[in-house]
């Protein structure tokens, strides 16, 4: 095979699936086609309108804005990074209907925060027990009854909000040997309203006619010999047709091992295939998607791993009930413990405890964004607004402490779980699972003919990737590697490009 021009499918135009065609673009590939089942790119990196704006309901934050990180980098570059302002300002109010001091809550959660951010190495245990038994240390060693209560309950806030951080229910589910492996690239910025440029950038110089929407795959067959008469074989999408000449009609058949089959009956035939769809999608979808079916190890794999849900409600007003500089409320329950921190259905409203402010003011109007994780995201979802907007007020009322908060003129609630294309938010590691499984994720398929050259099959997408799982960086950077798995395969070097630079960091 090598030596000719291989055809290359891509399933999903997502970050992962963008930067994978981006790059194999860069490495001289020219018969490369994205298939993206919903009507927009971008995937999990999407916007919605509210009221006169444009609100970033899914990715906002870079995790790790730092030079080593290519999401930052690439956004520094290009300028977006100067549109964005400070990150404002955190406020706490108690469910006592009182403001908290923020310095006393803001050491107390740093404190919880070093707790919780441990990384685990082979302990085989839940994030939840480290942490409910960590937290009981430090509030032990507490003499004041009253600091003893206030303490605890900045650190079930915290528990709480990485409940957000992870997409999970329960820190109880959540590995405590999660992030072994992970690349910590420094701290995190705020980018809402944003984030959705990053998709712009990716798409900059990419043939739009290589870029097929509304392609749902609904089968892919692998291992297998599929052909098209010569005259009916498909140009690259960037060659004029060729010229109906003698040697054209002599070409021999062309074979192809994969055949890549849409919903509309489209039938598009590969050298090779990259899927970048969510781990959500391939749990509900990889035992009917392949022919033949997936090695059971990676079904195992997709079975195994947990796809988690956060929910981001939007919540816009005619005027701001929150000081100018503020840039976060954090609502804490007083007799909240870290011991106790899951998600209770019939008390969702105790899960709506961070709110981040969409600044600046005078871009986005008064935004405030909920969010509220696992089981609680796939409540939401479901609620009638008018339901969400009042509960949401009563809530806020009870900590501001006064009556005259508002009903948001409007509000938006994402739906990533009842999403079809995407169905979760993020990948994330439960308890008894290695981490490592996500490499297995990563295995790309061969051909049984000649497995140990003939790669078919290939995967991309943030749960394949172990050091950066849940975030755009890591769905960026699982594009490159199967893009560089390629050109290895066939030996190419990339062409130089403004892109380059970034992917040698890794
Ligand atoms: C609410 C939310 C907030 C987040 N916040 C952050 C954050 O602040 N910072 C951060 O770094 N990360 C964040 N993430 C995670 C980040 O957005 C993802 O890790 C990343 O965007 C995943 O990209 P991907 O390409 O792997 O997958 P996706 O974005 O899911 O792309 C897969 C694509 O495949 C398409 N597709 C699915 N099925 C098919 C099919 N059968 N045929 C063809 N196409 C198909 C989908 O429509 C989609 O476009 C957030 C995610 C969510 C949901």
């Amino acid at each position: 095979m090598a030596g000719r021009n291989p055809s290359i499918v891509v399933v999903g135009a997502g970050v992962a699936g963008l930067s994978a065609a981006k790059k194999l673009k860069e490495y001289g590939f020219n018969d490369v086609t994205v298939l993206e089942a919903s009507e927009k790119v971008g995937g999990r990196v999407a916007t919605a309108t509210l009221g006169n704006t444009c609100v970033d309901t899914g990715a906002q934050y870079i995790h790790g804005a730092s030079e080593k990180n290519p999401i930052y980098c690439l956004l520094k570059k290009s300028g977006v990074l100067n549109q964005v302002p400070e990150m404002g300002t955190e406020a706490f109010y108690s469910n006592n209907g009182h403001k908290v001091d923020a310095d006393f809550a803001r050491r107390a959660y740093e404190a919880g925060e070093g707790i919780i951010q441990y990384r685990g190495f082979n302990t085989g245990k839940s994030l939840g027990e480290h942490y409910a038994e960590k937290t009981q240390g430090v509030i032990d060693s507490l003499q004041d009854n009253d600091k003893k209560m206030r303490m605890q309950s900045v650190f079930a806030l915290v528990g709480k909000d990485m409940l957000i951080d992870v997409g999970a229910s329960d820190l109880h589910r959540i590995s405590l040997d999660s992030w072994q492996y992970y690349i910590n690239m420094g701290d995190s910025l705020n980018i809402a309203g944003f984030m959705f440029q990053l998709v712009d950038l990716l798409l900059e110089g990419f043939p739009k006619e290589c870029l097929l929407l509304k392609r749902e795959v609904s089968k892919i067959k692998w291992d297998g010999t599929f052909s098209v008469a010569p005259s009916l074989t498909p140009p690259p999408h960037d060659e004029p047709l060729p010229a109906h000449t003698e040697a054209a009609s002599d070409e021999k058949v062309r074979q192809y091992p994969v055949c890549v089959v849409c919903e509309n009956g489209e039938e598009i035939l590969a050298d090779h295939v990259i899927v970048t769809i969510s781990l959500g999608c391939l749990k509900a979808q990889a035992s009917s998607l392949f022919i033949p079916s997936l090695p059971t190890e990676k079904m195992e794999v997709i079975d195994k791993l947990c796809f988690g849900n956060i929910a981001k409600i939007f919540l816009e007003y005619e005027e701001a009930f929150w000081e100018n500089e503020v840039g976060s409320i954090s609502l804490i329950y007083e007799d909240d413990t870290p011991a106790s921190v899951s998600t209770n259905k019939m008390q969702w409203i105790k899960n709506m405890q961070y709110f981040s402010v969409l600044r600046p003011k005078e871009r986005f109007g008064n935004i405030l964004i909920g969010w509220c994780p696992g089981d609680i995201a796939d409540l939401t979802e479901t609620m009638p607004d008018n339901e969400l907007s009042t509960a949401i007020t009563d809530h806020l009322k009870m900590f501001f402490g006064h009556s005259n908060i508002p009903q948001p003129k409007s509000i938006l609630c994402t739906k990533w779980r009842s999403n079809k294309f995407v169905k979760g938010s993020y990948a994330f590691l439960p308890v008894g699972v290695d981490v490592q499984v996500m490499d297995m994720l990563a295995q790309p398929l061969t051909g049984s003919r000649c497995p140990d050259e003939d790669l078919q099959v290939l995967f991309a997408g943030e749960a394949t990737m172990k050091t950066l799982y849940g975030t755009v960086q890591g769905a960026l950077l699982s594009g490159h590697r199967e893009a560089d798995r390629l050109a290895a395969h066939y030996k190419k070097t990339a062409a130089p490009t403004s892109t380059t630079s970034l992917d040698k960091q890794n």
